[in-house]
């Protein structure tokens, strides 16, 4: 198992009402004979640290030499160093999914989808720049935008979302994602004035421990969507709350493309629709998500769009964004081929 330090800088910051993110920093995983790649990049406030990550990979180095890849993988904390377990279990699902002669998408589920559908992430801006950059990607094709809200005031946010409605048109989908920036009884105000520009859902408006909030702001025109709660609180916990209509699922911060189509899997059996997400990773990780997207056939928009925002990637990319959609590599494993 090799462990290789990458560091990719963004191109577009994303800027959110949790911070802004200009740069992402990781390890590349490779293993050999048979090969595998994985891809772990902590983003702070989603997994551990970029040093506890280093420190746990470290140590899953030396177990791996001891005792195989499925041993280190055991040591590995999901919870403690999500992003960490991300990259060594990513590895070792790319080099069975090779050895099967299956796309990873296959080999995580026995009949993956061709393509999903993804939103654009459209970041904190003014209303006007908000709405020039939701413009351009519907007019790029995409069906689904995502705007970032909760950096400033509820009633700034809703005239930015009414200004990017206004600039669309009825026909694309909007979201909006709080990042759990607002308050129960602003988010009241806001879900009314959002329903009349046909939001479809407000994601992460509260505390991620807030679930009965959520709870109590569900049943309207506008749905609610968790995605920092299951982190904090746990799907079992989200469910008996009956707390969220989606699932907002980042495998880098839940330690895994495997434990992630767990989740996502129990999350609908219990009536809640997942959606796959990327905390803007490199090409492996999000392609990886990709294929875990298309093994779920989710039909929701995803937020894996992210690899414009990266100004360095790690390879290139086999999975590009066209018109709204990303088709699945279907070469064995992930697809990610390096120079
Ligand atoms: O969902 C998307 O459109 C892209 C991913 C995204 O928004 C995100 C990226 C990094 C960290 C947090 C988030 C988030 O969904 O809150
Ligand atoms: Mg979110």
């Amino acid at each position: 198992m090799d462990v290789e330090p990458v560091s990719l800088p963004l191109s577009s910051a994303l800027s959110t009402a949790a911070g802004t993110i200009d740069r992402r920093e990781g390890f590349l995983i490779t293993l050999e004979e048979p090969p595998g790649i994985g891809e772990a990049m902590p983003l702070p406030g989603w997994t551990e640290s970029l040093e506890a990550c280093r420190d746990a990979l470290e140590t899953a180095t030396s177990i791996v030499s001891d005792c195989g890849v499925e041993a280190a993988l055991d040591d590995l904390d999901p919870t403690a160093t999500p992003a960490a377990r991300h990259g060594l279990d990513l590895a070792i699902a790319d080099r069975r999914a090779r050895v099967a002669g299956q796309s990873l998408a296959r080999y995580l589920g026995q009949t993956p989808r061709e393509s999903v559908p993804v939103n654009a992430t459209v970041g904190d801006a003014p209303a006007k720049k908000t709405a020039e950059r939701a413009t351009a990607a519907v007019d790029a094709g995409f069906g689904t935008v995502k705007v970032k809200v909760g950096a400033r005031s509820v009633d700034a946010d809703v005239s930015r979302i009414q200004a990017v409605r206004d600039a669309i048109g009825p026909a694309a989908t909007i979201r909006a994602d709080a990042n759990a920036a607002w308050r129960l009884s602003e988010t009241r105000r806001a879900i009314e004035e959002l329903a009349t520009v046909d939001v479809s859902y407000v994601e992460q408006p509260l505390a991620a421990d807030d679930l009965p909030g959520h709870a109590a702001l569900r049943g309207g025109d506008v749905e609610i969507a968790l995605d920092e709660s299951l982190r904090a609180t746990g799907l079992d916990a989200i469910a008996a709350a009956d707390a969220a209509d989606v699932l907002v699922l980042k495998p880098m911060a839940l330690g895994g493309v495997r434990r992630t189509r767990s989740l996502a899997l129990e999350a609908r059996a219990r009536g809640i629709d997942p959606v796959i997400t990327t905390t803007v990773d490199g090409v492996v990780a999000r392609t990886a998500a990709i294929h875990l997207a298309a093994s779920l056939g989710i039909e929701r928009a995803c937020g894996l769009a992210t690899a414009d925002r990266l100004r360095e990637d790690l390879a290139p990319d086999p999975a590009p964004v066209e018109e709204g959609r990303i088709a699945v590599p279907d070469g064995p494993g992930i697809g990610v081929e390096f120079e």
